[in-house]
């Protein structure tokens, strides 16, 4: 039986990491969990120390490609479910249908898109489905990306360049009634807005050296 790690990068997310890790934590196909707190200064490692998981503590703020990478070299499992702190409804079932078609189709890499939970966050996804921060994924794959922390928000796009690259077989899986906190309900619109444009940076970044490589 194959090994699943779930990763969750969070930089202050401490009022939502809470409901993700209740989740996770009960999930049986789920062998390893692993938060790492990207410099957060709120209560976020204090909140996932309460569970039973590897808590890493960045001391500084890398970005969430960063944090992945981080807590990747401490991963030992053969699929990781990449999912983000600071999701809203997340159910047991999303798990399982993002992990099992690695396990029994021989799929690479299974991609979240949020379906029935807000407009905002549902008409985002549709848009853009390749942004998506929940996935399950081969670890050997993420292994092959050499360049994850430089990347930052870049991460998912470069994780989806690079599985379609290789050939490797991907399925879009729908995810009922979830939704996320967007980046200015977090932060505040100025903040928020702001830290919207840096990752649209970090993502056009990527696509351009893409590009240019073809
Ligand atoms: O520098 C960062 C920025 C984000 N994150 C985490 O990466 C995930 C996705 O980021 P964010 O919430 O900003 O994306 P959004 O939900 O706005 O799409 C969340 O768990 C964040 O806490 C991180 O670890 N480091
Ligand atoms: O869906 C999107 O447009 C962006 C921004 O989400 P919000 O507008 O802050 O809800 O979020 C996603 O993109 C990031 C980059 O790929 C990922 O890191 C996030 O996990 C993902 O939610």
């Amino acid at each position: 039986m194959m090994s699943v790690a779930a990763i969750i990068p969070a930089y202050n997310e401490e009022k939502t990491i809470g409901n993700v890790l209740n989740v996770v934590s009960n999930c049986s196909l789920i062998n390893e969990i692993i938060v790492v707190s990207d410099g957060s200064w709120d209560n976020t490692v204090n909140i996932a120390k309460n569970y039973n998981v590897k808590v890493i503590e960045l001391k500084d703020n890398i970005g969430k490609g960063g944090a992945i990478k981080a807590g990747l070299k401490e991963c030992s499992s053969d699929i990781v479910l990449l999912l983000d702190a600071d999701l809203i409804g997340l159910r047991e079932n999303h798990v399982y249908d993002l992990i099992t078609p690695i396990i029994h189709e021989n799929i690479d890499m299974t991609v979240g898109i949020f379906k029935n939970g807000r407009a905002i966050t549902d008409i985002a996804q549709k848009i853009a489905p390749d942004l998506s921060g929940q996935r399950a994924v081969r670890k050997l794959i993420l292994d092959e990306i050499k360049d994850m922390d430089i990347v930052r928000y870049g991460i998912e796009v470069t994780l989806t360049i690079h599985v379609n690259k290789k050939g490797y077989k991907i399925k879009d899986i729908y995810l009922d009634d979830i939704t996320h906190l967007t980046k200015e309900e977090k932060l505040g619109f100025i903040n928020g807005f702001s830290s919207r444009l840096r990752m649209y940076k970090d993502i056009l970044k990527v696509i351009s050296k893409s590009v240019s490589n073809k």
